[in-house]
């Protein structure tokens, strides 16, 4: 069991790197402490696996160091390192049965008899493998395999960390959500660190208690699912979590008032300010689709916008909008009637966010 902490880490695949755009993973700080349920959820080629094998030892970072409760393990190769990882694809042995696959990691380690027997025992209860122990691995369905390899990695003591690479790739749908449980579960009976690789959102926070967001090579935020929706760090997160996304509108501070092309937006004076005052031109309000008021009639203090097209999900409708000549996505329930042609719109003040330079800045509420 072990504190996972990366220190001043970066890797590039590049002999000779010249910009920041050269490095998988950019210089980053980063702790995953002992016991906790995490995920690592960011797009394709943000630097997820290349992260998890240095982890692991699989790969050897370009600068930096990665301490296991403390000590520094860079040197280590991956066996001396006690860290499971499981893989897209299952890695079984095929011509095994599904009790000495799941006994040969501790075979290995020159466990005693009675005590690989316990283990394979408990480990394929928690799996749902039990009946499963005497077949051949070669017979198994895809998703049973799967189970079994995620069991090698469970079934040692020892290890400091297990790390989940994209598990569920080849997993039928409808076990996907069952699994993602199971993994749950075991990780509450094992109080083991566990690190869960994924580009899905869903799957990220039906596992974790907390997701760390990596784009382009750097974690960009690391909370919890809630603190990710209702105050992303970065616009990426902002775009990235939640369904639709959030809204960010380009703004800057003219005649005394903060404008998104040609519409005056109501603001507090705080954020007024933080525009006006800012030294960056990249200024961006950032309110979520959940979050606009969507009036059918005119209201004090709403802003007139067109509504394009209404997408009904039968418990509640995203409405498309243009206001001014920013398109905008609002989420309105079920019980609220959808307007056709025109709307009225508010941005309730503690709703939005101020980002500048990409990353939110906190200016105080009235
Ligand atoms: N062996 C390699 N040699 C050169 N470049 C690599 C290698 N492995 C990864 N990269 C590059 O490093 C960057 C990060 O890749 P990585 O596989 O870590 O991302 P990822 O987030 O895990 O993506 P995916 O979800 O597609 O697996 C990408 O630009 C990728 O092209």
């Amino acid at each position: 069991m072990a504190e996972i902490t990366l220190k001043s880490l970066a890797h590039t695949y590049l002999p000779d790197p010249r910009s920041l755009e050269d490095y998988a993973i950019r210089e980053m700080d980063h702790v995953w402490h002992q016991g906790g349920a995490y995920a690592l959820l960011g797009p394709s080629g943000c630097g997820k696996s290349t992260l998890l094998n240095i982890i692991s030892g699989l790969l050897e970072p370009s600068s930096g160091e990665v301490l296991f409760d403390g000590e520094v393990v860079n040197d280590l190769p991956p066996e001396a390192r006690n860290i499971a990882q499981v893989f897209q694809f299952p890695v079984v042995y095929d011509t095994m049965t599904v009790y000495d696959n799941l006994a040969f990691p501790l075979r290995n380690v020159k466990t005693p008899a009675q005590r690989i027997h316990e283990r394979v025992m408990e480990v394929a209860e928690v799996l749902e493998l039990t009946p499963q122990l005497k077949r051949r691995a070669r017979n198994l369905t895809a998703d049973e395999k799967q189970k079994v390899s995620m069991g090698r990695g469970l079934v040692r003591e020892d290890v400091s960390a297990i790390l989940f690479d994209e598990p569920l790739t080849v997993i039928d749908p409808q076990l996907k959500w069952k699994l993602r449980r199971k993994l749950k579960e075991i990780h509450q009976r094992f109080e083991i660190t566990m690190v869960y690789v994924t580009h899905d959102q869903l799957e990220a926070s039906t596992f974790a208690d907390k997701i760390a967001v990596m784009y382009e090579g750097q974690v960009v935020q690391f909370g919890t699912p809630r603190e990710l929706f209702e105050r992303p760090n970065h616009t990426f997160v902002g775009y990235f979590i939640g369904s639709p996304g959030m809204n960010f509108l380009e703004v800057e501070a003219r005649g005394g008032n903060v404008m998104a092309g040609s519409v005056e937006l109501a603001v507090e004076q705080a954020v007024h300010d933080a525009v006006s005052h800012a030294t960056s031109t990249n200024i961006k309000l950032g309110i979520r689709p959940e979050f606009i008021e969507v009036h059918a009639e005119r209201v004090e203090g709403g802003m007139e916008a067109r509504v394009n097209h209404v997408q009904d999900f039968g418990t509640y409708s995203i409405v498309y909008l243009t206001l001014g000549r920013i398109e905008l996505k609002a989420r309105i329930e079920e019980d609220q009637v959808a307007p056709t042609g025109q709307a009225w719109l508010r941005f309730p003040n503690e709703r939005l966010g101020l980002y500048i330079d990409e990353y939110r800045v906190e200016v105080g509420h009235e």
